[in-house]
């Protein structure tokens, strides 16, 4: 069995990479040149890598013809929110038209390859409270130009489905973190500022944004067998959330990392890190995709915060 990864340097893609040599697959993934590799070095001898630049129609084809893989993981995105707003058509450009190259070159070689793709509660945007825990059927009021990004990609998934028969499993991921997740992201830039604290690098101060926002977190470990379990027991056309059904707000995350350390810090609201809009709640129901394929997650949120305390402890 041969797998295509694509993003596969990045946070959710090294993690899938690793679930996938140990169910025994082949893989392959994409890179494009100026991608960071340390994520992915120690995997360098069982992965195969292909430069590919999914924006490239020409770049895509000739990679799926190549490689003509049985399932495929779409992994790569522009997948931070504030950058959306900075480059709004770029990260439209990127996640939406790489994922089109990625289904025409599907079609063009009539490939039976079995894809996921990575949706996003970040579509939910503005949920009322009543509304919570989030089924899939919620409406969508996307809250920013990343958000919008996902919603075309979602259904484009579907669209792709009906027209044409190819098999996309919709998933619909809740915020996730763990080892390796980017500094830029609000846990692993809390836990980052921690140690830089713990190290001495930094003054006794943790800057911070939005701390009454309410996400709902799923370790990255769970999240990679979910997407497994999507194209193993999913159905296509389908959308289906992956979530932890437990909601802390950014305080209570930023107080669970502390907790799991000795510094003594002030908290100080640096106001470029708040958003025009962002989205208060977030509170999955996975509900659907249990049902469709026994998924739940494993791992506890303290362990992911610790996991994750531990791996900025080990950066040089
Ligand atoms: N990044 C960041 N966020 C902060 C900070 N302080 C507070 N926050 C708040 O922390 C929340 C989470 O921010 P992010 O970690 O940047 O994630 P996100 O915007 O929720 O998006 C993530 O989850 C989506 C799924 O819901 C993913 O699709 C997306 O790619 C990303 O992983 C937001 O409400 C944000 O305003 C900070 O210093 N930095």
């Amino acid at each position: 069995m041969k797998a295509l990864v694509t993003g596969i340097s990045g946070f959710v893609g090294s993690h899938m990479a690793e679930f996938l040599l140990h169910q025994g697959v082949e893989v392959v993934g994409t890179i494009r040149n100026r991608s960071r590799m340390d994520h992915i070095s120690h995997l360098r001898k069982d992965i195969r890598l292909a430069e590919c630049e999914l924006r490239d129609p020409f770049s895509v084809e000739t990679l799926i013809g190549q490689e003509k893989p049985e399932l495929i993981f779409h992994l790569a995105a522009q997948s931070f929110v504030p950058t959306s707003w900075n480059s709004p058509i770029d990260t439209i450009h990127n996640n939406v038209a790489g994922q089109v190259n990625l289904f025409e070159a599907v079609r063009r070689f009539e490939l039976p390859a079995k894809i996921q793709i990575a949706c996003s509660s970040e579509e939910y945007g503005q949920v009322e409270p009543e509304e919570t825990p989030i089924r899939e059927t919620n409406p969508l009021r996307p809250l920013s130009p990343y958000a919008i990004s996902k919603v075309a990609q979602d259904y484009l998934g579907y669209q792709y489905f009906r027209s044409y028969g190819l098999h996309v499993v919709r998933t619909i991921t809740f915020n996730h973190t763990g080892p390796r997740r980017g500094e830029n992201f609000v846990t692993s830039n809390f836990a980052k500022q921690i140690v830089d604290i713990e190290k001495g690098r930094k003054a006794p101060v943790i800057h911070v944004g939005n701390l009454e926002a309410k996400r709902d977190f799923t370790d990255v470990r769970d999240v990679v067998r979910g997407y497994w379990l999507a194209l193993e027991k999913g159905q296509p056309g389908e959308n289906y959330n992956i979530a932890s059904g437990t909601c802390y707000t950014i305080a209570e995350m930023l107080n669970t990392l502390l907790s799991f350390s000795n510094v003594d810090i002030e908290v100080q609201t640096d106001p470029s890190r708040l958003r025009p809009s962002d989205v208060q709640i977030l509170l999955g129901d996975y509900r659907k995709f249990n049902e469709a394929t026994g998924w739940k997650p494993e791992i506890p949120f303290e362990r992911t915060m610790q996991d994750l305390l531990q791996y900025w402890r080990s950066q040089p």
